[in-house]
C-alpha cells in the first residue's frame, strides 16, 4: 500500500523515514553515554591511562559548540585513548550501529580510520577486521531479526558498509595502504575510500596516486571538500583530479565550482549541525548552502558528521532541513531517493532502497 507523502513532517515521521546515511564518521559518532561505560569499565580492570577524565565532564552533555581547532584534539588527545583495544573498539561500534538503527536508517555507510593501537596488539589491518567483524555479526542479526510493526512504513534491516579514511596527515605510503587494506576487505563490506582530518594540516597532492589506484579498482571515493575558509583554489582543482563520486561538507566554493560540481552531478554529503555549531558556515541553518543545492540537480545525501559530537540525529537533520527550507514529506522523500542513487553498495542495495521508497505515492 503506498503511504500519502502528504504527511505533515513530524520529527516522529522522520524517525520512521527509512534514511542514508552516507557521512558518519565512527569515532565521531560515539555517543557520550557509550564513553561514559567505557571509561567506567576501563577504571574497574584498572585500565583507564592515568587521569584520564570521565567523558560526560570531558565532553559535558549538551556541549557542541566544538569549532576546527578545538574539535580534531578530541580524538587524538582523547576518544583515542578510551577506545584502544578490541573490547573498547568493538563495544563502541556495536553502539553506533544500534544508535543508527535505532533512528531509522536502513543504509549506512561508517568510515573510520585505519589506527594503530601497538600495546594493545592492534594494527591498523587488525582494526579494520575488528570494525568489520563488529559490522557482520550485526549484519547478520539484523537480516534475521523481525523488524517492528510500530512503524507506519515498511520497514527493512539496517544494512553497514565500510569507507576507510585518509587522514591529510598521512603520508602517500600510509594513504596507499588504506587503499591497499580497502582493496583487500572488499569482499568484506568495504566500499569505498575518504579523505578527511584537520583542513588545515598538510598537502593533499601526494595522495594522487591512492586515489588513482582506488579508482583503478573501482573503489567508492569521496572527499572532504572545501571545509574551511582558508581553502585554496590549487587544492580543490587537486581534489577535483582525484575524480570524486561524492564530496563532503563542499562549503567554501570560489567562483565557478559550484557549476563544475553542478556539470558531473556529484553526490553531496551535507551536514547541516556539524556546520553550524563547528561556525565551518557563517549564521545558522538557515544559512546553510543546502538551501542553493536542493534544486540544482546533485544529488545530497544529508548526514550527521559526527552524531556523538554534535548530538543530531539523522532524523533531526532532515527536521532541521524540513523546518528551515519549509520541505513537504513528498520533497524529503524525493531527497533519500536522490541519494540512493550515489551509494557505494552497489546495484543490489540501490534496488533494495529503490523498492523501499516505492511504498510512498
Ligand atoms: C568537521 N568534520 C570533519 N572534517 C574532517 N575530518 C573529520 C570530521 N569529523 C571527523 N573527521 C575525521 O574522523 C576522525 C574520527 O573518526 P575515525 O577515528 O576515523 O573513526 C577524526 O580524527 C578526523 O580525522
Amino acid at each position: 500500500m503506498a503511504v500519502p507523502s502528504d504527511k505533515p513532517v513530524t520529527l516522529s515521521l522522520l524517525r520512521d523515514l527509512p534514511k542514508i546515511e552516507l557521512h558518519a564518521h565512527l569515532s565521531g559518532s560515539i555517543s557520550r553515554q557509550c564513553l561514559h561505560e567505557i571509561w567506567l569499565r576501563k577504571r574497574e580492570e584498572g585500565k583507564l591511562p592515568s587521569n584520564l577524565e570521565d567523558p560526560l565532564l570531558a565532553i559535558p552533555p549538551g556541549k557542541v559548540d566544538y569549532d576546527l581547532k578545538t574539535f580534531f584534539p578530541l580524538f587524538s588527545n582523547y576518544i583515542y585513548h578510551l577506545c584502544f583495544d578490541a573490547s573498547s573498539i568493538e563495544y563502541s561500534t556495536r553502539r553506533v550501529l544500534e544508535d543508527f538503527r535505532d533512528d531509522g536508517v536502513v543504509y549506512l555507510e561508517l568510515r573510520t580510520t585505519p589506527r594503530t593501537s601497538p600495546e594493545h596488539g592492534i594494527s591498523k589491518e587488525s582494526y579494520v577486521q575488528l570494525v568489520l567483524s563488529t559490522i557482520d555479526a550485526f549484519n547478520q542479526e539484523q537480516a534475521s531479526s523481525k523488524q517492528s510493526n510500530e512503524s507506519p512504513f515498511k520497514s527493512s534491516p539496517m544494512k553497514t558498509y565500510l569507507i576507510l579514511s585518509i587522514d591529510r596527515r598521512n603520508t602517500a605510503a600510509e594513504a596507499m595502504e588504506v587503499v591497499d587494506l580497502a582493496l583487500r576487505y572488499q569482499h568484506r563490506g568495504v566500499v569505498g575510500v575518504d579523505l578527511c582530518g584537520d583542513p588545515s594540516k598538510g598537502d593533499v597532492a601526494i595522495f594522487g596516486p591512492a586515489f588513482e589506484k582506488a579508482d583503478d579498482y573501482d573503489l567508492g571515493i569521496t572527499l572532504h571538500f572545501a571545509e574551511s575558509e582558508s581553502v585554496t583554489e590549487k587544492e580543490l582543482q587537486t581534489l577535483l583530479s582525484f575524480d570524486p563520486h561524492r564530496i563532503g561538507h563542499v562549503i567554501h566554493l570560489p567562483e565557478g565550482y559550484r557549476e563544475e560540481i553542478a556539470v558531473r552531478k556529484l553526490g553531496l554529503e551535507l551536514c547541516l549541525s556539524c556546520n553550524v555549531h563547528a561556525k565551518m558556515i557563517t549564521g545558522g541553518v538557515e544559512n546553510h548552502h543546502f538551501g542553493y543545492w536542493k534544486n540544482k540537480g546533485c544529488p545530497i545525501a544529508l548526514s550527521t558528521d559526527d552524531v556523538g559530537v554534535f548530538c543530531s540525529p539523522l532524523s533531526n537533520e532532515y527536521f532541521l532541513a524540513a523546518s528551515h527550507f519549509n520541505l513537504s514529506f513528498a520533497e524529503i522523500v524525493q531527497l533519500c531517493k536522490g541519494a540512493v542513487e550515489v551509494i557505494f553498495g552497489g546495484d543490489e542495495e540501490k534496488d533494495r532502497l529503490r523498492s523501499l521508497y516505492k511504498q510512498f505515492s
